[in-house]
């Protein structure tokens, strides 16, 4: 079926007589999606034996038009559990298990459960999920198949730890396009400036006000276009008020028009006094609550919907008039302040957060987007957006493709069984034998670069990649992540325990963030917050990177990587306790490690017998590299004294 690299890669596909079968295997599929739908009715028609199913989702309406294992009367339902029923109904025989959960975060998905299977296979659609996935496979040693499609391209390529690139080898483009502030804020020129615009201002409604990258949507008077242009004179009384803290005092009394007023009013009469920004531009017209009811017109200029097609279109695919954007605005914030509120009651006695996260497929913050952005477009004189169209860009969607979904589930099972053919049979030993005739697999419209389905030769890991660059498993810290904070980890964990003295922490999850940084002082207000405030969650890899150097004392300079997960537990309920799971200390280490640096309090020194002295290496001048194994044994290192009261156990 594939455009193959090389014939002798067929012959090798006979060894699937000395490897394991389909009946004899388990796989785990992590989505029940596009993909995973298909890819589970293909897998158990291919007699897979035993299969486990993970997805968080419950079933949609716009999930039937392609996901068959799913029908109306599910809606609501989780998508796990349905989807497995649907297939014992096809193979009475099968085991197959679903897990409603998310894989990011459910403590079930440890590192024991990704080791009941032979093989798993990610059916995901977002990078941080499969992130996640990619490294557990790599600290389990586990066989990975990463499926995923766009439009009419798809892939099914293999991660092996240590012998392939894996997730994180290849830097992924960023999947959101950026724009400039001052184009959101205060010079809109086309639908989604005044999409990305409405989508801000929801957040500052109703969502997560402390998030850094909810921008104001309030006009910027540090445009640099408006450079030398006095402002507050030339207002007739409409000064600047931030819509974030406008909002606060608005929201006791809450009143629909009155935002309607400050956004399409006020705001935009401050707009038309940065004069320098209109010499080329249109000017923007504000509108009041009251002269917009009337507008029965699609747009101010006569523009609006120009699709001349005589093709009959659904209800969400027609543009509306701007009095019925007024009103669907006014009703779906009203809708919106409603929900906020029982939010906020909700937050009271559950972990649930206080705002609201916008989603596309909900019905009320889908019009709350299109109505302030065709508002905000009609006062700009931009085309306006249907709701249909609306959702698409809003939610960055390339519509999902079924027929591309089937070729990759097949392609996907088609892979699964040549690597059980590399798996030895009748042994618990996971190795795999020869992968030299295995491929990744593309789908790929782009003519020029082969057929549709090419077979391309799997890479070599990356060595600059923070999951392959070294081989040796991180330190594992067992932890209650709503309890643990960033001053606990980094003073506990990081100084005391594994003796770094001021190394950058940096979360090894692709987005280059940096939780704590040498260079800077540390935010005490930042230091107490609990890990799962900064997002942080079960598996994820930080990396701690020291390159300290003293210009005085040569014997306190020290390199050192260490890569410490994070895994959660409820079960540890104190707030300072910890647990070492097993690991490697990962160094560069030049001299002595055996030293008081500076600042650090070396009070429990109970680690000491565990340093290994670099003493025999004295006469050595380049850097040694080192492994150092952290005790094994159990409570070795139970310490529980007054100022370090964090009990650790040290556990393999
Ligand atoms: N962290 C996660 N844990 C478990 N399942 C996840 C996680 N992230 C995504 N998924 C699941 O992966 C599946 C991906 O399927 P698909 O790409 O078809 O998306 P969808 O949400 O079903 O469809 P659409 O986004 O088009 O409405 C979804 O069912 C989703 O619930
Ligand atoms: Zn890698």
């Amino acid at each position: 079926m594939f455009a193959s690299s090389s014939t002798s890669e067929n012959s090798n596909l006979s060894i699937n007589s000395i490897g394991k079968l389909p009946e004899e295997s388990s796989v785990l599929v992590v989505g029940a999606g596009g993909i995973g739908c298909e890819l589970l009715k293909s897998l158990a028609l291919c007699r897979f034996g035993s299969i486990g199913v993970i997805d968080l989702d419950t079933i949609e309406v716009s999930n039937l038009n392609r996901q068959f294992l799913f029908r109306r009367e599910h809606v609501g339902q989780p998508k796990a559990s349905v989807a497995c029923d649907s297939i014992r109904r096809i193979c009475p025989s099968i085991h197959i298990e679903p897990f409603h959960g998310d894989v990011l975060t459910d403590p079930r998905f440890d590192m024991s459960f990704y080791k009941q299977y032979d093989l798993v296979i990610n059916a995901l659609d977002n990078v941080q999920a499969r992130q996640h996935v990619n490294r557990m496979c790599l600290l389990c040693s586990k066989p990975l198949i990463d499926s995923g499609s766009t439009g009419y391209n798809g892939q099914a390529t293999l991660i092996f730890k240590g012998r392939t690139q894996c997730y994180d080898c290849i830097e992924k483009p960023k999947q959101q396009r950026t724009y400039a502030v001052c184009t959101i804020r205060n010079t809109p020129s086309q639908p989604i400036h005044c999409i990305v615009w409405a989508k801000f201002l929801y957040n500052q409604l109703f969502g997560d006000n402390e998030d850094p990258n909810n921008e104001d949507v309030t006009p910027d008077s540090d445009d640099p276009e408006n450079a030398n242009n006095e402002l507050e004179n030339k207002t007739n009384g409409h000064h600047r008020v931030s819509t974030r803290d406008w909002i606060h005092k608005e929201m006791e009394e809450f009143d629909p028009k009155r935002i309607f007023n400050k956004l399409f009013f006020d705001d935009i009469i401050y707009l038309t006094s940065m004069k320098n920004l209109w010499e080329k531009r249109r000017q923007p017209i504000p509108i009041e609550y009251g002269k917009a009811c009337l507008v029965k017109e699609k747009n101010q200029n006569g523009q609006g919907d120009h699709d001349e097609s005589t093709m009959p279109k659904i209800t969400d695919q027609r543009i509306q008039s701007i009095s019925d954007y007024v009103q669907m605005f006014i009703d779906s914030v009203n809708d919106l302040k409603q929900r906020s509120d029982k939010q906020r009651e909700i937050a009271l006695t559950t972990k649930e957060p206080t705002f609201l996260v916008w989603d596309k497929n909900d019905d009320a913050d889908l019009r709350f987007v299109t109505a302030s952005a065709n508002l905000r477009a009609h006062i700009f004189g931009i085309n306006l957006t249907s709701k249909f169209d609306v959702k698409s860009m809003a939610g960055n969607i390339i519509p999902a493709v079924a027929t591309t979904n089937a070729i990759v589930a097949g392609i996907t099972v088609l892979q699964a069984r040549k690597i059980l053919a590399t798996l030895p049979r009748l042994s618990h030993d996971h190795t795999l034998t020869s992968i030299n005739h295995l491929t990744n697999v593309f789908i790929s419209t782009d003519r020029k670069t082969g057929g549709i389905i090419q077979s391309i030769p799997l890479e070599e890991p990356n060595q600059s990649c923070i999951q392959c660059s070294d081989l040796e498993q991180p330190v594992r810290v067992r932890i209650n992540m709503s309890l643990f904070t960033v001053s606990a980890l980094y003073e506990r964990v990081i100084r005391n325990h594994l003796k770094m003295n001021k190394p950058d922490v940096i979360i090894a999850d692709g987005s280059g963030r940096i939780l704590i940084s040498a260079d800077d002082d540390e935010d005490e207000q930042m230091m107490l917050k609990t890990l799962d405030q900064f997002k942080l969650m079960n598996g994820t890899i930080l990396l701690c990177e020291e390159d300290y150097a003293d210009d005085t004392n040569a014997a306190l300079t020290q390199n050192m990587k260490i890569k410490l997960m994070l895994e959660h537990t409820d079960t540890i309920k104190d707030i300072d306790d910890y647990i070492i799971v097993d690991g490697h200390v990962i160094g560069e280490i030049k001299q002595s490690l055996k030293r008081k640096l500076p600042d650090v309090d070396n009070d429990d020194d109970d680690d000491d017998d565990n340093i290994q002295h670099l003493d025999d290496y004295q006469n050595e001048i380049n850097i040694v590299k080192k492994t150092k194994r952290l005790s094994t044994t159990p409570n070795e290192h139970n310490t529980n004294t007054n100022n370090n009261s964090g009990a650790i156990h040290m556990l393999r």
